[in-house]
């Protein structure tokens, strides 16, 4: 029977190589590029053959739904195998009946009330940024690269939150080591994707970017075990008094876990696995979003003095910091962040590999292909979005209708991101926070940097935003 995706437009597809000259030796930034022209050239709906593999890129609202909908393809694609030796089979990539038990036992740990109780150190990181940045700016450095920062907000708070432990200053060396490991993790694993012979296990791990992967793995693998220790220790030090009501803002997503463990619900192994996936998927998608909207932030003034009057109305002349609910009532820093992430969704794109027929309006996908969802692009159609380039976070205030699958910067379906509200509080917490202290302007009006496809989305150079005190 013939593959029905084999009659779908594409780059050409030939014999045992299918379309992997096109991609062959790209750059990071062009293969971002080439996405966009593909679907310029082919329309919204493609089909890239890699050997015998069949990857079919969406980016209809209709098509996304039904992908992103379906109850038992929520198998994720071949090239998360390639962060698997990092992440495991953790939430992020594990499937079937394991990912369903871990879904089922760290749900709890994003419940509202628990979101609450973290609101505390959200509000305490958000104000030593908010220090660190007066500092900086008074030394005369006003004018910051913005993601190593703000990666260091988002990676304390993590820390804090899910694993109960604190980023003192003894764990800077540590610290350092993990995030530099994360971004050439993510550059290794672009890297291998387009060089289709390093695909295989055993070739890569002979090649001088098989070893320096292996380099990588040591150093995040090392910072993660030494948080699960610190916790352990005091886990089991606490004893008895630990579920004690005066202790629950300490019970962390990693508490849930060493419960499970108790429980023989997880062992060991499992625990590394959430705590490496959590410790990535909860900082780095975070810092991406907030580093992206600082820059549109810095080129918005008028957004920026709308946030401080919002900020005015609710907390009044007072400094101190919003409660969870005042959060909550902060609906046009909710607009803000909503199109700050239609802009710039960390996770541009997402993979599926098919477990299960389906058919996508007339044209059958079997069983065995692979689907890519294109977040970003599709959040930055015409059609949907008029004036799609531009920051309007009004967009989202004025009650327009739009379908509900217009907008998944987390994604939605079965496998949505578990974080969003951690996500979105954090978020508020210290946008809420710097636009109070500071104005922000851009080093040059307009400017955008160059995207590059990564485990996130990245930029080839820095993102520099000038604080002013006010
Ligand atoms: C602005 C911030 C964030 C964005 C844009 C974001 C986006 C996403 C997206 C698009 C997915 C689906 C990924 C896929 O299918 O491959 C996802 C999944 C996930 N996210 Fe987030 N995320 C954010 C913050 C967070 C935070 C703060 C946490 C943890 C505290 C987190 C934990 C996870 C986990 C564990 C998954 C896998 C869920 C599953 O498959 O069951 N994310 N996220």
């Amino acid at each position: 029977e013939e593959n029905e995706l084999n009659r779908v437009p594409g780059p050409p597809k030939w014999p045992i190589i299918g379309s992997a000259l096109s991609f062959l030796g790209l750059s990071q930034s062009e293969m971002f590029d080439k996405l966009l022209e593909l679907r310029l050239k082919y329309g919204n709906r493609f089909v890239i053959k890699v050997l015998n593999r069949y990857i079919l890129h969406v980016y209809n609202v209709e098509d996304i739904e039904t992908v992103l909908t379906h109850s038992r393809n929520i198998k994720k694609n071949k090239p998360y195998m390639f962060i698997e030796p990092w992440l495991g089979t953790g939430l992020l990539i594990s499937t079937g009946a394991k990912w369903n038990k871990r879904r089922k036992i760290l749900t709890p740990t994003f419940h509202f009330d628990i979101l609450q109780c973290f609101m505390e150190v959200f509000e305490e990181q958000s104000r030593n940024l908010v220090k660190e940045l007066k500092k900086q700016v008074s030394e005369g450095s006003d004018v910051v690269d913005v993601s190593p920062l703000i990666s260091d907000f988002t990676l304390y708070t993590i820390c804090e939150t899910a694993m109960g432990v604190r980023l003192d200053s003894d764990k800077t060396e540590a610290k350092l080591k993990y995030k530099d490991a994360v971004l050439e993790i993510g550059k290794l694993v672009m890297e291998r994707l387009v060089t289709i012979w390093l695909h295989n296990d055993f070739i890569f791990s002979l090649h001088p970017l098989g070893k320096k992967f292996a380099k990588c793995l040591e150093n995040v693998h090392s910072f993660a075990d030494s948080v699960i220790k610190e916790r352990s220790m005091s886990y089991e030090s606490r004893g008895e008094d630990f579920n004690e009501k005066a202790n629950s803002r300490r019970r962390a997503l990693l508490d849930l876990l060493l419960e499970a463990r108790i429980r023989n619900e997880i062992d060991l192994e499992g625990i590394r696995e959430e705590v490496n996936t959590f410790m990535f998927e909860g900082h780095d998608t975070t810092a991406t979003a907030l580093t992206f909207g600082l820059m549109l932030l810095a080129d918005h003034p008028d957004v920026q003095e709308s946030i401080f009057d919002e900020c005015k109305a609710i907390l009044g002349d007072s400094d101190r910091s919003p409660s969870g609910s005042e959060l909550n009532e902060m609906k046009y820093l909710d607009a803000v962040i909503k199109e700050m992430l239609r802009l710039y969704p960390s996770v541009p794109f997402i993979g599926r590999e098919i477990v299960e027929d389906f058919m996508l309006g007339d044209t059958k996908v079997a069983k065995g292909n692979e689907v890519i969802v294109h977040i970003f692009y599709m959040q930055q159609r015409e059609d949907l979005y008029p004036e799609p380039k531009a920051f309007k976070p009004e967009r989202f205030l004025n009650g327009e209708k739009r379908h509900p699958f217009s907008y998944v910067p987390f994604s939605a379906g079965p496998r949505n991101c578990i974080g969003q509200r951690f996500a979105k509080m954090e978020m508020k917490s210290v946008i809420s926070e710097i636009i109070r202290n500071f104005k922000l302007e851009p080093t040059q009006k307009g400017a955008r940097p160059t995207l590059i496809a990564d485990l996130v989305l990245r930029t080839t150079e820095p993102i520099y935003v000038k604080f002013v005190k006010r």
